[in-house]
């Protein structure tokens, strides 16, 4: 795939698969990487869990939809986001008009079995993770299917597979959109 790629914005739920399916693909690619957690963690100089303990997570969001904006300006990288940055009407702008929106959707119990040992998640440290995740599918669903240009199911497949998938789809989104508006210039 040549200069005609835009950027690739990865969107989904926690343990979907974004910043490990997001890495391998920007190395495909020959393209940069970046994921906006790392990001607001390197801008903050804190970790996620810290900022949500001290600024909560109405400080977070703020800090995301920063680091969404800024990061969306790049031409040519592959940008994973946290599972929450679609909340935001103004993130979802973002995305969709500025680069090639991927969601990756994965099923409850594997995004509970993905995130369970990982303490990173401040959202999921409750007695419950399991009903947190499901509420949180049920609200943000239709918000990753609202932004997104391509779905992609991540439940089964190994991200080596889930890569070279995507790398076809990616394909056929710059063809055919291509093809469209070399119809609209007729
Ligand atoms: N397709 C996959 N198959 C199996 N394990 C995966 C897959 N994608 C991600 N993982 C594992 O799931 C965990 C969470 O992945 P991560 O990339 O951090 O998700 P996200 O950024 O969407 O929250 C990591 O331990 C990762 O190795
Ligand atoms: O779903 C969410 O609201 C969040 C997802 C996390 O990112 P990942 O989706 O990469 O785990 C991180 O941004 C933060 O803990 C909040
Ligand atoms: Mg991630």
């Amino acid at each position: 795939m040549g200069q005609e790629l835009p950027s690739v914005f990865l969107v989904g739920p926690m343990g979907a698969g974004k910043t490990t399916i997001g890495k391998l693909l920007a190395k495909q690619l020959g393209r940069t990487f970046v994921d906006s957690d790392w990001y607001i963690e390197s801008q903050t100089g804190a970790d996620i869990a810290w900022i949500f303990a001290k600024e909560g997570e109405a400080g977070f969001r703020e800090r995301e939809t920063r680091a969404i904006d800024e990061l969306t300006q790049n031409s040519q990288i592959v940008l994973a986001t946290g599972g929450g940055a679609v909340m935001c009407a103004e993130n979802r702008e973002f995305l969709k008009q500025r680069g090639i929106v991927v969601y990756l959707n994965a099923p409850v119990e594997v995004q509970l079995a993905r995130t369970s040992k990982d303490k990173s998640r401040p959202l999921l440290q409750q007695p419950n993770p399991r009903k947190i995740l499901q509420d949180l599918y049920s609200a943000r669903d239709p918000l990753y299917r609202q932004v997104a240009h391509i779905i992609m199911p991540t439940g089964h497949t190994y991200p080596r597979h889930m890569v070279n998938q995507l790398m076809q789809q990616l394909e056929s989104f710059v063809d055919c959109t291509t093809d469209a508006s070399a119809h609209q210039e007729d």
